[in-house]
């Protein structure tokens, strides 16, 4: 086997990670000796081993002059976890490959340094692109220290959120609608809009066959008009934040407070997207998944504060001047301020396709 091989195989192992993660980044580790894979690892919960650390465990004595692949540089800081470069050295490995450096500033190349100063022979890059894919959050995160955020749309062929009557149930099918708990399980918070809250009274959970983790509720409604009476309010499935304007008295903010629900107020008269994302990201939540209705969506596009965008397309025409489309709001007037992508992946899932696109200017 090549090394690729077996880095392939890291990735694969990493991949066991996701979702769980937060906010640390899903890695995977092989451990090979004279040709045989002898121990690996994946990172499951923050704050649990790193993924060298249950790999060296599991090669046990056979560590010795392996040769360990590793989808990111171990790391040389002492976190919640001791640092694997130091264990690498002690576990006497001989040779380390990793696919991509690690850019957060406490390891930075640090633990690479470690390495090499102690004469073990590193090598940086392979299957940097694949590596790099897994952990675009915490890319982004460690970068622009601002939460990663997924806008979701899911729209007929000619653009359409729901009829000019307001029904939407349902535009695309099981398959699609599946997938999207995925990503609900795998983002730290879900953020839609009070319109969204009255239209739907949506439960924003993650319903997937094997359960799933519930992220975060986040609802922007400037002037506290969720309904007192809203699932979101009373269901208690996960932990729910309205974000409010100034506009709000004290006396009303009780009301929801008393039935658990998070009221944070922005200082200014309407809802500024940067200020909810510094907000949420004070909080701890490194993802949001932004679900609409069009007038978040179309706040969040205003500000070009989206770093993917999960588009379905169902195989269905509603049209109607006053059926919504995915994106409301004022939108841009000339094409020179449009906001640009570059499209990731398209693929089919049942009768609808699936179309991830990136934002071109990061
Ligand atoms: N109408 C459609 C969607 N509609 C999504 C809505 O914007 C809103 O997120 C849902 O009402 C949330 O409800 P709950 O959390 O599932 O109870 N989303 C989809 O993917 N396909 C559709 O056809
Ligand atoms: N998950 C992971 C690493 N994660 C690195 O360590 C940081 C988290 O450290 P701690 O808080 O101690 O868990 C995280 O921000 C990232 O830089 N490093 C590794 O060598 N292997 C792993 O499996
Ligand atoms: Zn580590």
């Amino acid at each position: 086997m090549l090394d690729v091989d077996y880095m392939d195989l890291a990735i694969n192992v990493a991949r066991a990670g996701i979702g769980q993660t937060s906010p640390n980044p899903v890695v995977g580790a092989v451990v090979v000796n004279d040709n045989r894979v002898v121990g690996i690892g994946a990172h499951l919960r923050a704050g649990e081993p790193h993924a060298e650390v249950h790999a060296i465990r599991m090669a046990g004595e056979k560590a010795v002059n392996s040769t360990i692949y590793v989808t990111l540089e171990p790391c040389s800081h002492y976190g919640k976890t001791p640092p694997c470069a130091e264990l690498l050295i002690n576990s006497k490995v001989k040779r380390v490959v990793i696919a991509t450096t690690d850019p957060n500033p406490l390891v930075a190349g640090k633990g690479i340094k470690l390495l090499k100063d102690a004469g073990i022979s590193v090598e940086v890059g392979v299957r940097k692109e694949e590596a790099d894919a897994l952990n675009k959050v915490f890319y982004h995160t460690m970068s622009s220290k601002l939460p990663f955020v997924t806008l979701k749309a899911a729209i007929s062929l000619d653009g359409k959120i729901a009829t000019s009557t307001g029904e939407s149930k349902w535009i695309t099918g099981e398959t699609a609608r599946l997938d999207v708990h995925k990503l609900r399980h795998q983002h730290d918070a879900i953020l839609v809009g009070v319109g969204t809250v009255i239209a739907d009274n949506p439960s924003l959970t993650t319903r997937l066959p094997n359960g799933g983790k519930n992220p975060i509720r986040v609802i922007l409604d400037t002037y506290l008009r969720t309904p007192i009476d809203a699932k979101i309010v009373n269901d208690g499935e996960a932990e729910t934040i309205i974000i409010v304007s100034n506009q709000v008295e004290d006396k009303k903010k009780d009301l929801y407070q008393t039935k658990g629900v998070k009221i944070l107020s922005l200082e200014t008269k309407n809802i500024v997207i940067r200020d909810v994302l510094a907000l949420l990201s004070t909080l701890g939540i490194t993802s949001v998944f932004v679900e609409g209705g069009a007038q978040v969506n179309g706040s969040f596009v205003k500000e070009k504060a989206v770093n993917q965008v999960i588009t379905y397309i169902a195989p269905k025409i509603i049209g109607g001047n006053n059926a919504p489309g995915s994106i409301g709001g004022s939108g841009f007037e000339k094409m020179s301020e449009v906001l640009q992508l570059s499209i990731e992946s398209v693929e089919q899932l049942g009768e609808d396709i699936k179309v991830i696109a990136v934002p071109k200017e990061q």
